[in-house]
């Protein structure tokens, strides 16, 4: 592995929750890797039970340094060798989880969906803010190099013209009939439905296509959104976004009934479409860029070339969620309190077109009515 010039900045990680992401974050950030930009320490984790964290260090990082272990989340925020917090439970608790965090004086980075209503993100940002720690939502697929080599596509080279709509799904089959009422995929109280757990995904590839700017510079969007319920957990949703000033439209989609195409999105343009393809819509892995024959009168007249004009493919090491942890470090070593890529005023917008599509659609969440805690 080639040493860097200069120190790597080192970021000491504390886990909360041992489930399937948090297993995946510690592997990942703990791999060797070319051109890491940062070096991470997993220094603490805390899971509901002893047994459950020896297990989890033995099947996913055995050859680092052992992490302290607690039985108690409460263990992680309390200890000094830890400078972040990563909070892989399910929906439900990230308002908890993050305010806890916050309040312990810790860095965070928390899952996607960031909370369950946009009320509950406010109010984990203005603690961040008073505080003064940093805190940045896990959407690790904005951090694939393929976004800014896609958006420069887009909106500097402008390849396939004028943007006019994006299709993206995402859908996986969670057998739901076979879970029990405890799986988050299921339990209302956890914060279950495909919205919420992949749906956000699709809506963040119809943001990141249709508009250049993102956060507080963003174009106004309208939506109109349907939902399929079953015991009023959403198993599809359906999301149109339209921007007025443009007429552009998103037809973005998710379902836990069934797993998605490897294309599993497509950008049309004026002068030609984009698609993009991988194992998972959170997971890119190639994109193509086709012009039609006649885009040099900018007519779409549905011939094709055969060949795209432009494709890249993109290889990964491990699962990919080691580039949303090098961010955190190079923001933290500069001295940042959020992150250009995901700011808090992007997370804030989705959660607020979250809650509006659940609204229009009907999936609605205990924490609908609550007010700030
Ligand atoms: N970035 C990505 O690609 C992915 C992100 N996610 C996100 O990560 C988060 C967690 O998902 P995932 O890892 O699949 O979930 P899991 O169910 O696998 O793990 C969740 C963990 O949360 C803890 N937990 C605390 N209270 C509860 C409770 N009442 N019920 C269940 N678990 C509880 C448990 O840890 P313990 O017992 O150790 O305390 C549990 O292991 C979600 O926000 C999800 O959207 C999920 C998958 C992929
Ligand atoms: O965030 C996610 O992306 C990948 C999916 O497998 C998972 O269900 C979801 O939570």
């Amino acid at each position: 592995m080639a040493e860097s010039q200069f120190p790597l900045p080192t970021i000491r990680w504390g886990i909360i929750g041992a489930g399937a992401i948090s297993a995946a974050f510690v592997k990942d950030i703990t791999l060797p890797r070319e051109h890491a930009q940062a070096r991470h320490i997993v220094s603490a984790i805390g899971t509901s039970s002893l047994e459950k964290a020896k297990s989890f260090v033995q099947d996913n990082i055995p050859s680092v340094p052992t992490p302290h272990i607690y039985s108690s989340y409460e263990g992680v925020l309390q200890d000094v060798t830890v400078d972040v917090v990563y909070i892989g439970t399910p929906h439900a608790f990230h308002k908890k989880n993050c305010l806890d965090a916050i309040a312990a004086g810790k860095h965070v980075l928390c899952e996607k969906a960031f909370a369950i209503t946009a009320r509950e993100a406010e109010e984990v940002f203005a603690a961040a803010t008073a505080k003064n720690v940093y805190v940045m939502e896990a959407m690790w697929t904005r951090f694939h190099p393929l976004v800014q080599d896609l958006r420069k596509v887009l909106f500097t080279d402008k390849l396939i013209g004028d943007i006019r709509r994006t299709f993206c799904d995402f859908g996986q089959d969670h057998k739901l009939a076979s879970l029990g009422p405890e799986s988050r995929l299921k339990n209302l109280d956890l914060g279950a439905g495909s919205l919420l757990n992949i749906g956000i995904y699709s809506l963040t590839w119809g943001l990141l296509t249709l508009d250049e700017r993102i956060g507080m510079e963003a174009s106004h969007t309208e939506i109109l959104a349907n939902q399929s319920l079953v015991d009023g957990v959403d198993v599809a949703t359906a999301i149109l976004l339209r921007y007025p000033a443009t007429g552009r439209q998103g037809i973005l989609t998710s379902t836990s009934e069934f797993k998605n195409d490897d294309a599993f999105c497509r950008i049309e343009g004026t002068e030609g479409y984009v698609l993009l393809s991988g194992p998972y819509t959170s997971s890119p892995r190639n994109f193509s860029v086709w012009r039609n024959r006649s885009a040099s009168n900018s007519s779409f007249d549905g011939l094709q070339q055969s060949e795209p004009v432009f494709q890249k493919g993109y290889d990964d090491v491990g699962f990919g969620l080691y580039r949303e942890a090098d961010a955190v470090a190079l923001d933290l070593a500069a001295g940042r309190r959020e992150n250009k890529i995901m700011p808090h005023a992007e997370t804030l917008r989705i959660m607020r077109m979250l809650d509006e599509i659940r609204r229009q659609g009907g999936a609605s969440f205990p924490q609908d009515g609550e007010s700030s805690s």
